[in-house]
């Protein structure tokens, strides 16, 4: 019987995790846009033919890329991706559902750092898919350090796993301001309510956001500046342009461009997310103290 291929597309810092997390136990391929030094470095085409793919490009760029480059040839696919497209307010799996049958596709949440993942370090993820078929067959290709759990619940999974990242910058901003430990705790436990109120609307399983996809990934990325999106909010605190911040960064911030999708969604579904809001108003040139006084207010 041949071999299975597993392949990680997207090299950037969760790409590169993914692919060394995923070389201890196979062969694992990986490709980007350019070519990099890296072991078992391929070309797109080589990657595309494998039987497993992992995707972990930034959330705004899958529609296109998987239009210029993307053909279904039967393979299964995990997305690493964490946000909401901006522009059309559409969850990641209703883009990937043009392009992939549901019980070919999954979606990794929970805290996971870069950073650690690639020093090896342990962490427990959740596979998120339709198909428990796809998570056992994944769930073999993860290393020893990696501990996986199995959930069907797609859509609270993408929730939590882009919310989370909005908050983060809501946390970084209460950092900035100096707002005491009291603030960010309140912050985090709205936060966490706010999501689940969030992800309810469109279907997602309440339960998922007291777990690793939620609770678990929301405590990581609000509460450390190892998180872009957490560096992101204490720029803005310190009245720095978002431009400059973000090219300081120099990687993604996906939590700036799902504040967008947040807002436009709630407004249009009529659901209560204030923190999430005041994000968007804040990116937008809003004085974070008046955000502070809103939020307190209302
Ligand atoms: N870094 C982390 O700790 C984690 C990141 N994620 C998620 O993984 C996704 C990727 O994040 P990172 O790798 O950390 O970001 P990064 O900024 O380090 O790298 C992004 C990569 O995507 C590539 N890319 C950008 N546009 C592309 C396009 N149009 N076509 C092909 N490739 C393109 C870039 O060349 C770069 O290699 C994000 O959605 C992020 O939220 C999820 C869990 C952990
Ligand atoms: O999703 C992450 C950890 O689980 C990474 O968060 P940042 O993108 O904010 O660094």
């Amino acid at each position: 019987m041949k071999e299975k291929s597993i392949a990680v597309i997207g090299a950037g810092k969760w790409g590169l995790s993914l692919h060394f997390a995923l070389s201890q136990r196979q062969k694992c391929l990986i490709t980007s846009r350019t070519k990099r030094d890296i072991k078992n470095f391929v070309d797109l085409q080589t990657a595309l033919d494998c039987d497993y793919l992992v995707i972990a490009i930034p959330a705004q760029e899958i529609r296109s890329w998987l239009k210029e480059n993307f053909v279904f040839k039967g393979q299964k696919i995990l997305v690493a991706s964490k946000g909401i497209e901006a522009s059309s307010g559409q969850f990641l799996n209703e883009i990937y559902a043009d392009f992939v049958p549901d019980e070919n596709i999954g979606f990794i949440s929970g805290p996971s750092f870069a950073a650690e993942v690639i020093k090896g370090l342990p962490c427990a993820l959740v596979i998120n898919s339709i198909s428990k078929k796809l998570y056992v067959e994944f769930e073999v290709c993860f290393p020893d350090f990696i501990k996986t759990y199995y959930s069907s619940d797609v859509i609270g999974a993408e929730v939590a796993g882009a919310y989370k990242n909005v908050l983060a910058i809501a946390s970084g901003i209460c950092e900035g301001l100096n707002l005491g430990k009291n603030a960010q705790a309140s912050l985090i436990a709205r936060g966490l309510v706010e999501m689940q109120r969030f992800g309810k609307h469109f279907g997602a399983d309440e339960s998922s956001f007291l777990g690793l996809s939620g609770a678990g990934d929301l405590f990581l990325t609000a509460s450390s500046t190892m998180s872009r999106n957490f560096r992101v909010g204490l720029g803005l605190a310190n009245d720095k342009n978002l431009d400059e911040i973000l090219k300081e960064l120099g990687e993604v911030a996906e939590g700036v461009k799902t504040s967008i999708a947040i807002k436009e969604l709630s407004k249009k579904h009529n659901i209560y997310t204030p923190i999430a809001n005041e994000v968007y108003h804040i990116i937008n040139g809003k004085n974070p103290k008046d955000s502070l006084r809103d939020l307190l207010k209302n």
